[in-house]
């Protein structure tokens, strides 16, 4: 009995022992000692991740880059640079930086397979080769051509508010109503059908849970990445989040009713031109092709639109200056219903409203990793970075740089991208760019996001469309939402009461 307790006792002793000479190893072989940061991330990762874990890492990285300068260690070999000088380097269009290992976590394991996607594939050679047959679809020209597929879903919105909230009185959860709109928008681009979200007002199928499981593990455990062999990829039994079971079931079956039909659909979609590259491209494009590059459609594109679009509705709401400032620009400007895309494109007030909305929002919350290639490089400050030192930078934190973006970053100011009073033609030119050059919420260079446009696309015509025609009001003007940072923002909690237009 003593025998066995003994040995239980000198193996946990000896675990204990083994953690720690390892957090010591970490600490010696860091090349980071010099760098300023939380103490304990000298020694090991387990500090980023339960900071992530906890869901508001960009307040974490915010404060500690304002308390303690341009480049923070966040772990043993991470650094966070903040200096949106920085982002043309290290997110380089030519000869660009490796994405680190925290985008392994994001393959998924089909019978026993690892498969990569174009968000996850570290190789830049891999990745040119897949991107190509499809990157053109995407462009700001060709994304209009989704534009139906929109109308469809912002109708459809109109409808399902007026019949749910309107005639009774109730008041409407927007980031539950956005998030569906979300979904099925993403969807009926995709597919020319949309998930049922927003007619059934429910996530039925549990895909938008499911996706939030997903991103909860994937931000934690990216933070440690070798701990996904543990969990998710663990050959022997997996212990991860649920699978999208569902999501890959509904893609498949309507790549196949659309192989059995025959092209094109009614609508312009995504399904048809990629099985256009796939004509064109028979040599890189497959079945298994075809459906990755669906898939990430809806998985890229959905929540994060949803955030953009939580983001301006919140903050026109909290904010009755902008709110009446841009329900008079959209009213006078007689729009359809929905607003199309051309007409909104001289409303220089909406775009100001959508811009400030994802600078301070952005959709994306964790740092974006790279690895420092061969030689290193020195920050403009002059300290050196060594070789395989991750470096990243979080969006939260540059979007809010006031050297750039002007004073009070932390505040919603649409006025700080247009002109100000007596400032010269010139002098805006060079602001503006500038601002639009740091601004992170895409990210930049190579790997940059590929749906911008079609994102972009998407939420300037539904904020349009819905403060042109509705009345909404939070039920206070001190109500606060609640974000949630999981690489992916959600937010929850923006119940408004909705009118029709007086
Ligand atoms: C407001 C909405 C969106 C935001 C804030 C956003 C943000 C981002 C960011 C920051 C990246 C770079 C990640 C990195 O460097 O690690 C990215 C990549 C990507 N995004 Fe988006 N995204 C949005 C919408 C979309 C949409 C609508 C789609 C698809 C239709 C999409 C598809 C992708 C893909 C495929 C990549 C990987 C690109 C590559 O590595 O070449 N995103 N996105």
């Amino acid at each position: 009995m003593f025998a066995v307790k003994d040995l239980l006792l000198n193996l946990v002793l000896s675990g204990v022992i083994l953690v720690f000479s390892r957090f010591i190893w970490n600490y010696l072989r860091s090349p980071l000692k010099s760098f300023p940061g939380p103490s304990v991330a000298a020694f090991t990762n387990i500090w980023r991740f339960q900071d992530v874990f906890k869901g508001r890492c960009d307040l974490t990285h915010l404060k500690l880059h304002r308390k303690l300068g341009p480049a923070v260690r966040m772990g043993p070999n991470v650094l966070s640079l903040s200096d949106p000088k920085l982002i043309s380097q290290v997110y380089a269009t030519k000869n660009p930086w490796v994405k680190s290992d925290m985008y392994h976590v994001n393959d998924s394991v089909v019978d026993g397979v690892r498969l990569k996607n174009l968000f996850s594939h570290q190789d830049e050679k891999w990745h040119t080769t897949y991107i190509r047959p499809v990157k053109g679809l995407y462009s700001m020209t060709k994304v209009q051509d989704m534009e139906p597929g929109v109308d469809v879903t912002i109708n459809l919105f109109m409808e399902t508010i007026k019949e749910r909230f309107i005639s009774t009185g109730k008041p409407c959860d927007l980031s539950e109503y956005i998030n569906f709109f979300a979904w099925d928008v993403m969807s009926q681009v995709t597919f020319s059908e949309d998930l049922g979200v927003l007619k059934a007002g429910s996530d039925h199928q549990g895909l938008l849970e499911t996706s939030s499981k997903v991103l909860d593990y994937f931000a934690s455990v990216c933070q440690i990445p070798k701990l996904d062999m543990l969990l998710d990829k663990n050959p022997i039994c997996r212990v991860g989040p649920p699978s999208f079971g569902w999501g890959i079931g509904f893609t498949l079956q309507q790549y196949q009713k659309r192989l059995a039909q025959g092209r094109p659909s009614p609508n312009p979609d995504f399904m048809d031109k990629f099985l256009e590259a796939k004509d064109k491209n028979p040599d890189v494009v497959n079945d298994n092709v075809v459906i990755m590059y669906l898939l990430s459609n809806v998985i890229a594109g959905s929540d994060t639109t949803a955030s953009t679009m939580c983001s301006a509705a919140y903050h026109v709401l909290k904010n009755p200056r902008v709110h009446q400032k841009l329900c008079h620009e959209l009213r006078s400007a007689n729009l359809s219903v929905p607003a199309k895309w051309k007409e909104i494109q001289g409303i220089s007030y909406l775009d100001a409203v959508m811009r400030e909305a994802m600078r301070i929002n952005p959709g994306v919350g964790l740092l974006v990793e790279r690895l420092v290639p061969k030689g290193g490089f020195n920050l403009p400050d002059g300290r050196f970075v060594a070789e395989g030192t991750i470096v990243g930078m979080n969006p939260w934190v540059v979007n809010r740089d006031s050297a750039v973006f002007g004073a009070d970053p932390d505040s919603f100011i649409p006025e700080r991208w247009l002109q100000a009073e007596g400032e010269a033609d010139e002098e805006y030119k060079v602001r503006l760019s500038k601002m639009k050059g740091s601004d992170l919420t895409f990210g930049a260079g190579s790997r940059a996001c590929l749906g911008r446009y079609l994102s972009e696309l998407e939420a300037y015509k539904f904020i349009a469309t819905i403060f042109a025609n509705f009345d909404m009001e939070l039920p206070s003007a001190d109500h606060e939402w609640k974000i949630i940072n999981s690489w992916f923002v959600r937010q929850e909690n923006i119940p408004a009461t909705i009118k029709a237009r007086a």
